[in-house]
């Protein structure tokens, strides 16, 4: 069968989508992008519009939908939701100038990494696109915002064929958007455990030679105009260099455009920092809940305080990396102090870092071409706030607030000012969205516009002008000049009145009311207004250019400024908690303590409902109390206290004041969590499995310089082997490295308590509750000594547990307290909420079931004897013959 014959305009779509197969092409065709094909099936789907067909007639008809240009950021937001790339195609000459089918290219890629359009962003997130990549011994990641410029890169040592956890760890935490990977480990067995660990992201496979060394350091080379990398630290860094000229490719091919605003490239050491896994991260919830994935709950919902998006972006990498560096710290910290004891400039920095637009974002869309004149004047709003926001930061005199740590500002600030004058001489304060209807550039900015400007403004009085004439001329009331695109000027008058027009007038249109007409002399006139306007919008376009130029030029200065103005107001919002939250300067100690005194949990004391948070103390070191066993009812509060001390040190690190009446802190290298049981069916482990694999992950890699969060272990499988793995793991965590390792330990396995006679270093503790009638209070204070009961049962009737399984519960657990567990039967003792007489004889026979032979037979000796008829001596006689008979 022979393919049927193409139009050129459908030969032409099916040209550029052969180049782009995994992404949707939104072909321009007039006011609509048109999807066609498998494309248009997909994405109707997914945006709920209609599927039509194209040759509707012919034999094979073509599958077709569409979405108005103008409102294309949604639709494609929507797509880039569902995992999906967007090619967008537009026209690339006017329809007017082409001769035959007018051209078009695809103008953008985009991806859920390189996404630009602050209508799909999230403004306090960064939008991370991750490469990694190996190369002989070593792994790295490069990562890269493409909305603020941000490109970081990390190399680390690798041992395996598969890439380090360490650096998957990493790569999870700065959770991108997507993740660049060399085609090979699609399928290779040596990169199973990466793909499972990725589960659910986005992972786009390239071409292993976009990743070769060589290739890559000439790319970047070329993108910096350096002559090599040494300039940026990673000229010796073979991985890094591969990972990031990947990256730096996909940004070639997708964007097409100048990407100015990535002018560096930042090497880290993952040493530099405290290391907190991924699943640290997710279990202490630091940037989201556990439940819904969402802000709200979180460690960052309480911590955030800044005032502006760029604040927000980078307190959440502030709270990823933690510092290990005591002087950081502690400069923080002073910057912190410093704003506290000054609360009006505190207030007056807040008002003016506000009216700070997202210079980071702004400098970056401006100079890779998509800025718009409201984006020029957000720029120029935000440098004009800079003189008073800097004379306000010079008074508090701190190196990370006055930017004196960074460089001297002074020339900076000129520069940026005369910038802000350009743009503000320039641009018109209610300048429209689009760049190519006039109206964007400010009268008496050039001659030669004003006076295009005039001639169009004449021609507008012209035509008010020339209708009163025509209308008196003529007598004829309904006449009136209009204009539309197809006739240009016409004078319209009234069906009834077109009888009496005057001969000169021509005829141009009827409608049902009315008829249209021009003159010679209106069509003269016209065409002088009219290209007056079009020259004057061309020559507007041409204007903004040439300020816009003048920005990119700026950009790099732009983003400096901007990262300053971040970290000023990641600081300013961290004295503002401070303050708000009565947290204290912590003091940073080298004898390997944490002593926390009356210390909270940051997120609960805001949340709990109905109850007043109750501060506990706590006080760990290498000597006498390195592992704190805490045993305690449910619903007591251990985990809320284990939290509480993991989530105080990490605020510490971060440099920020923390949840405390005070604190002594020794800095860690690595919190490690085994907390909650978190399922991971997807990626194919069950919740025991994770359970062990983090343990393992903890005994492997804890140094005595780690603090280790244990909320259970064991609880996924049998009592005995949880107990004997939880028992062993103390064990091994008290003997690690011969020094052991700080551990909160908190368990329902009261039998652990006897670790504290045989192990110097345990201590054991317990949430009190008091007990009155059966009930419970809790107390939530944390109390030197082991407890061994769990008020299990309490709690599920607290927790609305029927009262029938609440009784047949209490029985059971009488029972296994007096026996042997294997004892239990497998019935229930209470089927059914039965009359009270037969449960009476159900819970008696359930209990006689539950004795051993020998102790049915006492029982059986207790009921038959008659105390009443026994002398003293009977009785301790008959007490004897039990005592025998029960071996004792
Ligand atoms: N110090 C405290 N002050 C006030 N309320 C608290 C305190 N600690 C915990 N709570 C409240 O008690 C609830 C239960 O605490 P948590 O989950 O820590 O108990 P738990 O002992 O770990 O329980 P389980 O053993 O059942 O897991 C918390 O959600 C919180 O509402």
């Amino acid at each position: 069968m022979s393919e049927p014959r193409q139009t050129p305009m459908m030969a032409q779509y099916l040209d550029i989508k052969e180049q782009y197969k995994d992404a949707i092409l939104f072909y321009r065709m007039g006011d609509f992008y048109e999807m066609f094909h498998e494309d248009a099936k997909k994405a109707a789907a997914i945006l709920e519009i209609a599927l039509t067909s194209r040759n509707k007639n012919e034999d094979a008809p073509v599958p077709m939908c569409g979405v108005p240009y103008r409102a294309a950021d949604t639709y494609i937001a929507r797509l880039i939701e569902n995992g999906c790339k967007v090619a967008v195609c537009d026209q690339v000459e006017e329809a007017s100038a082409a001769k035959g089918l007018v051209k078009r290219e695809v103008v953008r890629v985009i991806t859920p990494g390189m996404i630009l359009n602050e209508t799909l962003l999230d403004q306090t997130t960064n939008n991370f696109l991750i490469a990694l990549s190996m190369i002989r011994d070593r792994a790295a990641l490069a990562c890269l915002d493409i909305s603020t410029g941000t490109f970081t890169t990390c190399e680390i040592l690798k041992k395996g064929a598969g890439i380090p956890n360490a650096l998957i760890d990493e790569a999870l935490k700065l959770d991108p958007r997507e993740i660049l990977l060399p085609e090979h480990m699609e399928k290779d067995p040596a990169f199973r455990s990466v793909r499972q660990a990725l589960t659910g992201r986005q992972i786009t496979y390239l071409s292993p030679s976009i990743f070769r060394e060589s290739d890559a350091r000439d790319r970047l080379i070329e993108k910096f105009n350096t002559i090599t990398l040494n300039g940026f630290g990673i000229d010796q860094m073979p991985a890094a260099i591969s990972a990031a000229g990947a990256v730096t490719a996909y940004v070639q091919d997708t964007q097409m455009q100048d990407t100015t605003h990535i002018f560096q490239i930042c090497p880290y050491d993952l040493e530099q920092f405290l290391k907190l896994d991924e699943r640290t991260c997710r279990n202490l919830e630091l940037l989201a809940n556990l439940q819904t994935r969402d802000k709200k709950g979180s460690l960052i919902s309480i911590l955030d305080k800044t005032a502006t998006a760029m604040g927000s972006r980078k307190i959440k990498t502030w709270l990823r990396h933690p510092l290990v560096n005591r002087e950081e710290i502690e400069l923080r910290f002073e910057a912190i102090q410093m704003l506290m004891d000054a609360p009006h400039l505190h207030k007056t920095l807040i008002t003016l870092l506000k009216s700070v637009y997202d210079l980071e974002r702004l400098g970056s869309k401006v100079s890779m071409g998509q800025g718009n004149a409201r984006d020029l004047l957000a720029l120029k709003n935000s440098l004009l706030c800079l003189p008073e926001l800097f004379s306000t930061l010079n008074r508090l005199d701190h190196p990370l607030l006055n930017g004196s740590r960074v460089q001297d500002l002074t020339p900076v600030l000129a520069q940026l000012g005369n910038l802000a004058g350009l743009v503000d001489t320039a641009i018109r304060e209610d300048a429209p969205h689009v760049l190519n209807e006039g109206g964007l550039i400010n009268d008496g900015y050039s001659p030669e516009l004003d006076e295009l400007v005039s001639v169009s403004r004449d021609g507008k009085s012209w035509i008010a002008k020339t209708q009163a004439e025509e209308k008196e001329k003529t007598g004829l009331s309904s006449l009136k000049i209009k204009y539309n695109k197809v006739f240009g000027y016409f004078i319209e008058v009234s069906k009834t009145q077109a009888p009496q027009v005057p001969d000169h007038y021509i005829r141009k249109q009827t409608l049902v009311n009315a008829e249209r007409f021009i003159t010679d002399e209106m069509k003269e006139v016209e065409s002088k207004i009219l290209s007056a306007q079009d020259k004057r919008n061309a020559l507007e376009y041409d204007l903004f250019c040439s300020v816009r130029d003048q920005v990119v030029d700026n950009a790099v200065t732009i983003l400096k400024m901007a990262d300053f103005i971040a970290t000023v107001d990641v600081l300013q919002g961290l004295a503002r908690t401070a303050s708000e939250n009565g947290y204290t300067r912590p003091e940073i100690n080298d004898q390997g303590r944490i002593a926390i005194t009356h210390g909270r949990h940051p997120v609960v004391e805001k949340l709990i409902i109905g109850e007043r948070y109750v501060p506990n103390s706590i006080d760990m070191d290498n000597e006498q109390n390195q592992i704190l066993l805490i045993t305690g009812p449910n619903m007591a509060g251990k985990s809320t206290v284990l939290r509480q001390v993991a989530l105080t040190v990490i605020m510490a690190q971060m440099g920020a004041f923390v949840p405390a009446q005070n604190a002594s802190l020794c800095l860690v290298d690595r919190i490690f969590t085994r907390v909650g049981a978190l399922d991971n069916l997807s990626a194919g482990q069950s919740t025991f499995m994770v359970e062990m694999e983090e343990t393992a992950n903890i005994v492997n890699n804890a140094t005595p310089r780690s603090l280790v969060i244990l909320d259970e272990i064991g609880r996924g499988t049998s009592t005995y082997d949880g107990m004997s793995i939880a028992w062993a793991v103390a064990r091994y965590l008290h003997d690690l490295a011969g020094k052991g390792v700080k551990t909160l330990f908190a368990t329902h396995y009261h039998e652990l308590i006897r670790l504290a006679d045989t192990h110097p270093r345990i201590r054991n503790f317990h949430i009190a509750v008091k007990e009155f009638n059966d009930n419970i209070v809790f107390l939530r204070q944390l109390k030197k000594g082991g407890t061994n009961k769990s008020y299990g049962i309490q709690v599920a009737r607290l927790a609305g547990v029927p009262h029938e399984i609440i009784e047949d519960a209490k029985q059971i657990m009488t029972a296994i307290e007096q026996t042997d567990p294997r004892q239990i039967p497998h019935e229930p003792h209470v089927r059914k909420p039965a009359s009270g007489k037969r449960r009476k004889k159900n819970i008696a026979d359930g209990q006689m079931e539950l004795f051993t032979p020998k102790e049915t037979e006492l029982v059986e000796m207790l009921k038959q004897v008659d105390i009443s008829g026994m002398t003293p001596l009977d009785g301790l006689n008959f007490l004897n013959d039990m005592k025998k008979k029960a071996g004792i």
